[in-house]
């Protein structure tokens, strides 16, 4: 997938940035086919440190254009975003929080969405704040609300569909990819935690 991703981007068919905003768009249609009431809002958004946080400030742009009061929750330095990332970090229009240093709390809201890490995940999550906030986001889901994960679960692996050994995990009741499923949403632990899978098309 990174292997399609790259080489569409190289070929100059394609900008990594209109893939991202396609992919963000998707998740934002895929949630309201999947939960056609809730037209409007409070929605939580995990944004991680690559472009899987960087569909997430997509999300949130286009969720906050929509009137949705949305509380984004960062992590890592913005300064480290991925070029891409960045630039959708920079057009956001609302106050964000670091969730190293914000304590998470219960998520009583309309949406809570998990776009910490996507295929770049290389190692289990261990860190404390990022472990809290996914399991936020994995009880809101357990509660019924509506959950869910960009591209992978945070914690899965997209080749296996294990959770990485010792790794923070959060399931979702809906996981949106890009292009094609990856062989972790069917495998193993993936059916757990990716819910109802979506697949949609984002030009390549
Ligand atoms: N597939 C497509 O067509 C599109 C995919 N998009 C989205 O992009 C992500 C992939 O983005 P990428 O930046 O490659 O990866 P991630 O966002 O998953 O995260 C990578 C960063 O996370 C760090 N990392 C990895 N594991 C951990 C960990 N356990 N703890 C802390 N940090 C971690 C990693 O750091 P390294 O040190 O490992 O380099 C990176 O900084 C894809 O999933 C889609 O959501 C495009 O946006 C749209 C098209
Ligand atoms: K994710």
């Amino acid at each position: 997938m990174r292997a399609v991703e790259m080489a569409a981007i190289d070929s100059g068919t394609v900008t990594g940035l209109a893939l991202m905003e396609r992919a963000g768009a998707g998740v934002v249609a895929s949630f309201h086919t999947n939960w056609p009431a809730l037209r409007s809002g409070s929605a939580r958004i995990l944004c991680g440190p690559g472009n899987n946080g960087g569909d997430g400030f997509v999300i949130a742009r286009l969720l906050h254009a929509n009137g949705w009061q949305v509380q984004v929750v960062t992590f890592g330095h913005p300064d480290q975003l991925p070029q891409d990332a960045r630039h959708n970090f920079n057009r956001l229009a609302m106050p964000v929080a670091d969730g190293a240093t914000t304590p998470p709390t219960q998520f009583d809201g309309d949406l809570s969405v998990d776009a910490m890490f996507g295929t770049g995940l290389t190692r289990p999550i261990s860190d404390p704040a990022m472990a809290s906030w996914l399991h936020c986001h994995d009880r809101f889901c357990a509660a019924g609300g509506a959950a869910i994960a960009v591209d992978i679960p945070s914690g899965l692996d997209a080749d296996s569909g294990r959770v990485l050994q010792g790794s923070a995990c959060a399931r979702s009741g809906l996981t949106v990819t890009f292009h094609r499923a990856k062989p972790g949403h069917y495998l193993a632990d993936g059916p757990e935690f990716c819910g109802t899978l979506h697949i949609v098309g984002i030009g390549l």
